[in-house]
């Protein structure tokens, strides 16, 4: 199995090393970590993950077969010219590095394997909704060695490259909108009496109860939708409301401004 370098060691470094360490894919011995200066952060994963921090010397970087890039897009352009000396020829990069472009990754890392990947931060449970995009030099083994690693860390679609900025917006923010939805309906169901415990517990099985219908695939979401929605009723009276506050609008600027912003940022830092 690959020595796998992680250039970054944030929350998405930390959630992929979570997963990848649970599913005992690759071994914490075989994982090494660098930041750029947060060395408690660095102690705490090889505490928590008994993964190996990369020292001073940088050998580890030398040494891997897979660098993942996971560092901020505003950090990546100094990152690169910090580890472009060290990489092996052969070394593979995979970047989750949100809207910068394999070009981008080339030009300053040299023309080589590259893998961009959109993973999530559920990635930390197993249950990462991923998407990949490669360029041609990614042989056909690489191409399932990192879709061996992303599966390691829930589902994984292949797409085309342009593709990640709408994956971005969709499925690598998401999470995070419906953290805010777990908010907000926690907040308006204690407004009404429940405690945030019950409030919280209700939310997250109904989410998870409606994923699960939804998943099973037989059935199209608005007909789901409908058989919760009695003529005259409760859920009736609320979606009129969700309607009426124009929440569709909301979601497509939502989408929209995200997977903007994730063009933008690809621009920015090329
Ligand atoms: N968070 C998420 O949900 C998702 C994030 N992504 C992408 O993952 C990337 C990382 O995001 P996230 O983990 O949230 O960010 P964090 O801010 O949590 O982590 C960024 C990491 O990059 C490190 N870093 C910065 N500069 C350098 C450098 N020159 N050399 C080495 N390491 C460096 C930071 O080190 P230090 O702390 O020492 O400054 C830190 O460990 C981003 O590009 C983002 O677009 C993709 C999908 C989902
Ligand atoms: O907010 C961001 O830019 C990153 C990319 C997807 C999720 N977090």
């Amino acid at each position: 199995m690959s020595k796998i370098v992680f250039i970054g060691a944030g929350a998405m470094a930390e959630a992929i090393i979570n997963g990848l360490t649970k599913e005992e894919k690759v071994l914490p011995a075989q994982i090494h970590v660098t930041n750029k200066s947060d060395i408690d952060q660095l102690e705490h994963l090889k505490q928590t993950y008994n993964v190996q921090i990369v020292c001073e010397e940088k050998k580890a970087i030398t040494e891997a077969n897979i660098i993942v890039l996971a560092m901020k897009p505003k950090d990546a352009i100094d990152a690169f010219g910090e580890i472009a000396s060290y990489l092996n020829e052969g070394a593979m990069i995979i970047s989750v590095i949100a809207g910068v472009s394999i070009q981008t990754i080339s030009t300053h890392l040299g023309t080589r394997p590259i893998a961009r990947v959109m993973p999530n931060t559920s990635a930390a449970v197993g249950l990462s909704a991923s998407a990949v995009s490669w360029n041609d030099l990614v042989s056909e083994k690489s191409k399932l060695e990192v879709i061996d690693i992303l599966e390691a860390i829930g589902s994984v679609k292949v797409v085309d490259e342009e593709d990640l900025h709408v994956v971005t917006a969709l499925a690598g923010s998401g999470p995070a909108y419906l953290y805010y939805f777990a908010e907000q309906f926690e907040a308006a169901a204690v407004q009404h009496g429940l405690t945030s415990a019950d409030a919280r517990q209700l939310f997250i099985q109904t989410m998870e109860g409606a994923a699960q219908m939804l998943k099973k695939g037989d059935v199209e979401p608005s007909e789901l939708r409908r058989k919760v929605t009695s003529p005259g009723g409760t859920t009736e009276a609320g979606v009129e409301q969700l309607i009426h506050h124009k929440v569709d609008e909301a979601i497509f600027a939502c989408i929209d401004a995200a997977q903007n912003k994730s063009r933008v940022l690809g621009k920015q830092y090329e």
